[in-house]
This record gives C-alpha cells, structure tokens and sequence, in this order.
C-alpha cells in the first residue's frame, strides 16, 4: 500500500509551546484508523497537522505523495468536531452540504445542476434526504453528523478526516456513523478519526493509533489495547475485561452509585 499520510519527524505546537515533537507517522492508503489519548495531548493537532492548517516547527508533512501546501484543497474531507460549531447560523442541511463545493475557489456560488445532484445523491445515500431543507438547529445530533459527513464527501476525496465523530450522540448512533464510515472505507477511502471511546474502536475499527504527545503504539485494537499501552497512554486507572473475543475497557475508578434512600 502507499502512504496516503506520511509524517517524518515532525514538531509542531502553540506560539512557544511544543505539543508534540519529532513525530513520524505513516498511514497507508486504503487504511480505516482510529487516534486514541486523553484530552489535551495533541489528537486534533495531529489532525491540523495533516489538513495542513497547523504551522509546523519542523518536519515533513505529505498527503498522497506531495507535500500537504500542495495539495487540491478537496482532496482531504474534513469533519471538525461539532462542539466547536455555531449552531445558531441560519443554515439549512443542503446548505452545509454545499459549503464543502466552496473549497475551489469559485465564483459562481450557485451549484450547477451536476452539483446538486451529487448533493440529493449523497443525502440520500447518507440517511438526511428528508431533512435537506431543515434548519441545522433542528436536526438531532446524528443528522448534524451526517449533514458534515456530506459536506465532507461533496468532492470525492481519497482521504477523510474525522475529529470525534461519535462525540455527542447515543450509542445506536454511534454504532450507525460508524457502519457508514466503514461502508465508505470500503470503497477505497482512507479514514483517519479520533475519538475518546475506546470500546467503539475495538469493535468497529481495524487499526488504532494510541497517542499522547507523540504515538505510543499503533495496531490491531486486539494487539495494542494492552494495559501496558494503555497504561502509558492514559497514565493509569483503565481496565479491560476480556470475554472470548471480546473485550470491555473500563475505567478503573469506582463508581459510588447514589441510591434514593434519601
Ligand atoms: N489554538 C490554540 N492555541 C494555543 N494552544 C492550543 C490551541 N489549540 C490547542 N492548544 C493546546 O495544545 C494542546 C493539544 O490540544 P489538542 O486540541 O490537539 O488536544 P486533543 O488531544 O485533541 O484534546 P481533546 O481530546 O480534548 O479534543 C493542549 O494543551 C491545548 O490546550
């Protein structure tokens, strides 16, 4: 496989402060990865390092073979974590959907009869045809998710970049973006996300790389979720519970559970 990703030795950061430094990392193409660490040690950096939106103090970032300043805006799907969205801004789902078209530049604002038909394609392919014409603001979290899902997609991009989808909606949902994304992997899509939920990527992602402040470990949920690793990535306090093939993570803090006797 070729390297859709590849990162040699690189430091980046905040003004003075490093968040991680002398990283390097390789995602093949066709890859389907979760990034796994605590709050804080620099997953959505990692992923800003990729999309080429994060000054790096030295190293070398490169997207499918060409260096991450050079590549077509387009290339690269990106759904931000949906924390840090303005929901107030009066936009209906078709309209997040066809903001992902603006990448290129143009100046025609109005999509073409091609465009809007990828768009109808791809609500409907994603679960949110009916709600196309609905303020975002009323959409559940699952729909927002889809509807940036889209908006990603719009440009047929070979890679796809995810910051905590599964934050923020119920546990079927999550197990249902998480279908998609594997459905859209499959399809040749290489899918990098990160995410705090340690059981959904034992269950549904084929690689994880475990990181804080630089990679800890990477590989099959099965090999690297090892209290060892997830020792050193968390500092402590998880436990994991192994059934046959399966597997529960857990946090080791005891939970008092409060009853109503008053
Ligand atoms: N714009 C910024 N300016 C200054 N410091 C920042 C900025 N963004 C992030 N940081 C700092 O960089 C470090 C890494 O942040 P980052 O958001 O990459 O972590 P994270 O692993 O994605 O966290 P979380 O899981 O909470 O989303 C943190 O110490 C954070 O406070």
């Amino acid at each position: 496989m070729s390297a859709a990703v590849s990162l040699s030795n690189v430091t980046t950061g905040y003004e003075h402060n490093v968040t991680f430094s002398h990283v390097s990392l390789e995602i093949p193409a066709g890859r389907f990865a979760g990034i796994v660490g605590p709050t804080g040690c620099g997953k959505t950096t990692l992923l800003k390092t990729i999309l080429g939106r994060q000054v790096t103090f030295s190293g070398d970032v490169q997207v499918n073979g060409s260096s991450v300043g050079h590549i077509h805006p387009g290339a690269i799907g990106y759904v931000p974590q949906l924390g840090s969205v303005d929901w107030k801004f009066p936009v209906t789902v078709k309209e997040v959907i066809m903001m992902g078209l603006y990448t290129n530049r143009r100046i025609w604002p109005w999509p073409s009869k091609e465009e809007s038909k990828r768009v109808h394609d791809l609500a409907d392919r994603l679960g949110i045809y009916s709600c196309l014409h609905h303020h975002i603001v009323h959409t559940s979290g699952g729909q927002r998710q889809r509807a940036f899902l889209a908006r990603a997609l719009i440009n047929n991009p070979q890679l796809l970049i995810l910051d905590e989808p599964t934050s923020g909606v119920d546990i079927k949902t999550q197990h249902e973006i998480l279908h998609l994304l594997s459905d859209i992997n499959g399809e040749g899509i290489t899918i990098l996300l990160t995410t705090h939920d340690l059981n959904a990527v034992a269950s549904h992602l084929p690689w994880v790389i475990c990181f804080n402040h630089g990679v800890i470990a990477e590989g099959r949920p099965c090999d690297i979720f090892t209290n060892e690793v997830l020792t050193k990535t968390y500092g402590g306090d998880i436990v994991i519970i192994k059934h046959g093939d399966y597997f529960l993570i857990a946090n080791n803090t005891p939970l008092h559970l409060t009853g109503n006797s008053g």
